[in-house]
């Protein structure tokens, strides 16, 4: 039988395309720290995916919620301009002591990357309005819907909000799965298509990654 455009790739052409982009050492010993504390990093298919949103939008600011032990934030900072500034928050100062090794070993300036310790949803209204190319969020699960609102507020038209785990582990897709984590992501894929001024996309990369375009407003509309 032919196949469908909607049967599921074999696990080798998923592998394939997972790993396409390779990891350097670099990534690898961030991952390495990342595992040692338990702070789940982005796979290398999420982690390509953000550098070449950062590149695409030649991305001058970036908000990072979920810093873990910097794994995503290399892969932002290697799309972003070169004099570009990633703000990355974290409630765990220790994940963020590890970023700051991983930032060292790729040589990044130090004014590059601003760490913030601290919960997301305390810091975010600290940011300011309309400054971000970016907002990449993988922090609290069940405040994805919360970030989803700083987010809108923190973009500049024309930029971009990413979720990591959209798809959290096979769950959100199967309405038999009621867990809070799972509940919030779910109603966060729904809120987002149902956003007036937002262009969706929901990529089945890595766990997922929901991405969604602030979109331009035309001059003289408010
Ligand atoms: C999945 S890990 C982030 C991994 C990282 N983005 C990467 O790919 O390398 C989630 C991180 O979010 C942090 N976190 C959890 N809840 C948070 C909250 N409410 N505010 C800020 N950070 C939070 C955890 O301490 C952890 O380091
Ligand atoms: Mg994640």
């Amino acid at each position: 039988m032919a196949a469908s455009p909607l049967d599921p790739i074999s696990p080798t052409s998923w592998t394939f395309a997972e790993t396409y982009v390779v990891e350097d050492d670099v990534l690898l010993a961030a991952r390495a720290r990342a595992e040692e504390v338990g702070a789940v990093a982005v796979g290398s298919g999420a982690g390509a995916t953000l550098r070449f949103l950062a590149a695409v939008l030649e991305a001058r600011a970036v908000v990072e919620i979920g810093t873990g032990a910097g794994v995503s934030g290399l892969w932002l900072l290697r799309g972003m301009r070169p004099d570009g500034v990633l703000t990355t928050v974290d409630v765990e100062a220790e994940h963020q002591r590890l970023a700051r090794e991983s930032f060292r070993d790729e040589g990044i300036a130090p004014q590059r990357v601003r760490t913030i310790a601290g919960r997301a949803l305390d810091v975010l209204p600290r940011l300011t309005d309309g400054h971000y190319d970016i907002v990449f969020a993988d922090g609290d699960k069940r405040e994805y819907g919360a970030y989803l609102a700083e987010a809108l507020r923190l973009l500049r038209p024309g930029g971009v909000v990413a979720f990591d785990n959209a798809l959290w582990h096979d769950r959100v897709a199967d309405p038999a799965q009621r867990d809070d984590e799972t509940v919030a992501i779910r109603a966060l894929t729904q809120e987002v298509t149902a956003t007036d001024g937002l262009v969706p996309l929901l990529l089945p990369v890595g766990d997922g990654l929901l991405l969604a375009k602030k979109e331009w407003v035309p001059e003289g509309d408010d």
